[in-house]
């Protein structure tokens, strides 16, 4: 399961929660403009806008999981398995494959209009990276400063959903996790009155109870509401250390301990990484499941005319500040 927010305080904030079973040995890759991003059935790219992310550390090609590029758009995969619908090569379209969908975007647009622009044209062509890796199922949150859609392809054929509320999760599809907000709708972060009936005195007798009914379990259509609940009454300040640490609380909201969530042979999914983007500065904020500590990397500091991608293994050993 997975997690993805978009946050705005004084700037735009974007990251997830990485949660699965295996690792394919994760780095931060920062993709310069003059790496040149080959696809398999449409022309390279030459020359593009950079990027910064996390992707797989498996290949020389960025294989990104999440990413933003350098004028503030940022884009996100999550698994949507059985849901998720690939489709023959179609003369006439853009036909880009999964794993080249991030690079295709990010390389190319500054905000989510231009993206949709490109959408028009786009065939999500089932080509696998490898004959080793499997074409993955996944849905895509696309977010600028001002707005976020969710991207579906889908058997019948390819869905584009405005977001409101800046959240994707997994399965099922985006449109229902959005109408089953409604179920949602008397929750409050303050007190509630006593609606139940006016026979009976309730007692407040906690701080919270107007959360009661929110869903605490893993599910994908539990922590939507969760993550959606938690974001939309979030306050903090707006400084960047506000900011972010408000952002990694959201998300910590949904995150997945280790243990439960058995999902067979022995292993558990749990929240492997989670990250927030400064999409206005550029700046790619990760921690671990074993790191608490915040580690970053500003990509303005990278040389961005450079035709080599550069990659940063995570920093995954926890990191104690022993005060004596
Ligand atoms: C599984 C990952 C999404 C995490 C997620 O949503 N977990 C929830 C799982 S579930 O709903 O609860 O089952 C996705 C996100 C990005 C994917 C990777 C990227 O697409 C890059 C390559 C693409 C290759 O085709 C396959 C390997 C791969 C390296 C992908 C493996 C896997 O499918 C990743 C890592």
């Amino acid at each position: 399961m997975c997690t993805t927010i978009t946050y705005v305080t004084k700037d735009h904030y974007f990251g997830r929660n990485f949660d699965y079973e295996i690792s394919y040995n994760e780095v931060v890759a920062i993709t310069p403009r003059n790496y040149i991003l080959d696809f398999r059935k449409i022309e390279n790219l030459n020359t593009h806008y950079a990027m910064i992310g996390i992707a797989a550390g498996i290949a020389d090609y960025p294989l990104y999981y999440d990413a933003m590029n350098e004028k503030g758009l940022c884009m996100a995969g999550l698994n949507f398995a059985g849901y998720a619908y690939y489709n023959e090569y179609e003369e006439g379209k853009e036909n880009v494959s999964p794993f080249e969908f991030i690079p295709y975007i990010l390389g190319q647009c500054t905000t989510v209009d231009e993206a949709k622009k490109l959408l028009n044209t786009i065939n999500l062509v089932n080509i696998n990276f490898s004959d080793d890796l499997p074409l993955s199922p996944l849905h895509w949150l696309l977010a600028d400063k001002e707005k976020s859609i969710v991207i579906e392809s889908m058997e019948d054929g390819l869905h584009i959903y405005d977001n409101p509320v800046g959240v994707l999760t997994n399965n099922p599809s985006f449109d229902y996790q959005l109408f089953n907000l409604n179920n949602y709708r008397a929750l409050s972060n303050m007190t509630p009155k006593n609606n139940f009936s006016n026979q009976v005195d309730l007692e407040v007798y906690s701080r919270g109870m107007g959360g009661i009914g929110l869903p605490g379990d893993l599910s994908s259509t539990s922590r939507f509401v969760r993550a959606a609940f938690a974001k939309l009454n979030s306050v903090s300040g707006n400084s960047e250390d506000e900011s972010i640490s408000q952002f990694f609380h959201i998300l910590g909201a949904v995150e997945q301990q280790r243990g439960l969530c058995d999902v067979g042979d022995e292993k558990y999914e749990y929240t492997v990484y989670s990250s927030c983007c400064n999409a206005d500065k550029g700046i790619y904020y990760y921690r671990t499941y074993e790191n608490s500590q915040i580690t970053a990397l500003d990509m303005f500091k990278e040389d961005l005319e450079s035709n080599q991608i550069v990659k940063y293994p995570l920093v995954e050993k926890q990191q104690i500040n022993y005060a004596n």
